[in-house]
Parts: C-alpha cells; sequence; structure tokens
C-alpha cells in the first residue's frame, strides 16, 4: 500500500479524496481503519479505498502512514503499532501540538516521521499544508511525501517552531472563513437575497480575493483601497468593521487557537 491512514474522520477522508481526484495515488493503493464502523464503511464505499480493523495491518504495509486520529489517541495507536512498523514507513503526523520529539519518544525507536499541519480544502483539491521532518527522513523521502501532499494543494516546508501559528492561519481557518461565508449570506439575506444565491456571492467572492492576492502579489491592504472608491460605499463598511473590532476579533481568536494548540494536552 502506498497511503495509510489509522482513523479516518474529516481530514482523513478530506485528504483521501484529494489524492484521488488528483490522480497521485489510485483509490487501490490507499488503505484506512477506523474505530467507527459505520464510518469506515460510509468511506470505503464513497471513496473505493481498502478498509480493515486492524491498525496493525496498516503501519506494517504503508509507504507513508498518516496517522489521522484526534491527539489524545495518537500515544495509544502508536504503542499498538510500534511493533510493526515498517522500516521504511514514512509516518505524517497531523495533529496540533504533537511534536515530532513527543511522537518519536511515544514510539520508543527510531522512525521517520513528518509532522505537518493539513486544512480540509483539500477535499477540493485547494489545501494549505505545512510539514517538517526528523533527522530520520531523507530528502528523498521528504520530496516523495511532499509531491504526495501537493496532489490535494499547496504544500510549505516550516520550521517546527511556526507549527502553531500554522494552526491559527490554515489549519482552523477554514472555520473562520465558512463562519465569514456564512455571515456575508447572512447580510445579503437581510437585503432580500435568497439564501442559495447569496451563499453562491459570498463564497465567489471569498475565493476570489483569495486568488487576487496569490495572483497578484499585491500586499492585502492595497487590494482593499482598490475596493475603496473615495466617499463610497465600501469604505462605509470598512468604518463599520473596523469600530466592530473585525480585525482585532479575528486576530485575538488565533491567539486562542494557536495557544490551545501549543498546550493541547496540558489543559
Ligand atoms: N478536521 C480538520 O479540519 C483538521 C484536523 N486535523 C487533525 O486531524 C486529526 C483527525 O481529526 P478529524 O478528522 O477532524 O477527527 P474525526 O473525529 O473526524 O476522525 C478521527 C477518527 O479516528 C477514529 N479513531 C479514534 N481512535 C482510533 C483508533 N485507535 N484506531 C482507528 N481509528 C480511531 C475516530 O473514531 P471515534 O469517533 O469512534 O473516536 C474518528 O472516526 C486530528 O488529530 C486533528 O487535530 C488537522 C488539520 C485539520
Ligand atoms: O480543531 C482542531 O483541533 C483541528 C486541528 C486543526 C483543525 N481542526
Amino acid at each position: 500500500m502506498k497511503l495509510g491512514f489509522i482513523g479516518c474522520g474529516n481530514m482523513a477522508q478530506a485528504m483521501i479524496a484529494g489524492v484521488i481526484k488528483a490522480k497521485i495515488v489510485s483509490e487501490k493503493e490507499i488503505i484506512a481503519s477506523d474505530k467507527h464502523r459505520p464510518n469506515l464503511e460510509k468511506a470505503g464505499e464513497q471513496l473505493g479505498i481498502k478498509i480493515t480493523d486492524d491498525n496493525k495491518e496498516i503501519a506494517s504495509s504503508s509507504k507513508i502512514l498518516i496517522l489521522s486520529v484526534k491527539p489524545v489517541f495518537y500515544d495509544e495507536v502508536i504503542q499498538e503499532i510500534t511493533s510493526v512498523i515498517g522500516e521504511e514507513t514514512v509516518v505524517v503526523t497531523i495533529a496540533p501540538g504533537k511534536t515530532l520529539e513527543e511522537v518519536e519518544r511515544a514510539f520508543g525507536k527510531k522512525v521517520k516521521i513528518i509532522r505537518t499541519m493539513p486544512n480540509t480544502p483539500a477535499m477540493v483539491g485547494a489545501g494549505m499544508t505545512a510539514m517538517c521532518a526528523n533527522d530520520q527522513v531523507s530528502e528523498k523521502e521528504i520530496h516523495k511525501v511532499k509531491e504526495t501532499l501537493e496532489g490535494f494543494g499547496r504544500v510549505e516546508m516550516v520550521s517546527e517552531y511556526m507549527m502553531d501559528a500554522v494552526v491559527a492561519v490554515s489549519g482552523s481557518a477554514p472555520a473562520y472563513v465558512f463562519m465569514l461565508i456564512d455571515a456575508l449570506a447572512d447580510g445579503a439575506v437581510l437585503k432580500g437575497m435568497g439564501r442559495r444565491e447569496a451563499r453562491i456571492f459570498a463564497a465567489q467572492t471569498v475565493m476570489g480575493s483569495g486568488k487576487m492576492v496569490l495572483e497578484t502579489g499585491l500586499h492585502p491592504a492595497e487590494l482593499k483601497d482598490m475596493v475603496c472608491s473615495p466617499g463610497g460605499t465600501t469604505i462605509e463598511a470598512v468604518r463599520k468593521l473596523e469600530a466592530e473590532g473585525f480585525r482585532s476579533g479575528i486576530i485575538e481568536a488565533m491567539a486562542a487557537c494557536a495557544e490551545k494548540s501549543q498546550n493541547m494536552e496540558k489543559d
């Protein structure tokens, strides 16, 4: 098997859908397990991947093994698989707060580990993933895993200390962006637009704005200024957003998110 997933919930399914769609790995080369059997069967049917109840089977047969359970279950899963993990297997973690050192310690032996933080837009090939590796992983292996993860979006190598910031700015961030889209739709509904149409206008605008930042390379503030006609409608909205604490609300939310990531298991 090329890709194995222990835990097949929201994030694993988004990643699997992304790599299959991009034809990076075929469904026949992907295997997954999940404690929640109905969840697993549904994923197996919908994605066409192989499923199993046996985490050890996945650990011993996968070239790239993705630990896609909640952080609190990491130690339990690692203890279960450490004796059977293949020597050449690269373990990929996706949990906030789980450092390379902690994961190494849990395995109790030298294992190739790549720590990542993906996000759910992986499902539609538009994910953002950060990664860093321990000293057991070769450049070639890093390249291979990066190429696989690029199947579902953009991937950047980061220093490990950046990971909590990454959780705040991309791992968790789709949730706040979805809240923004929903709020934009609410505002349009308030003014009489139908809900479905409002959602499309809102989502297309968020997508287009992100694309402009990425493709023009211009500072977001400059792009904002281009929308604000003097004495116009937009600057009225900007004035109100500033008064309502839009920016500080987001920054404070992200600070809380990063802090939670850093202290994930200490709370
Ligand atoms: N959702 C997201 O947007 C993102 C999530 N992540 C990380 O991805 C990981 C998974 O998150 P997410 O997909 O949201 O969580 P989910 O709860 O949707 O999926 C995790 C699944 O793993 C199952 N599971 C628990 N223990 C075991 C076990 N011992 N063996 C096999 N399966 C098991 C769970 O079953 P049960 O429910 O019965 O416990 C559950 O179905 C987490 O570490 C999370 O922090 C990272 C980036 C983004
Ligand atoms: O909410 C969480 O803990 C996970 C990690 C990043 C996104 N979801």
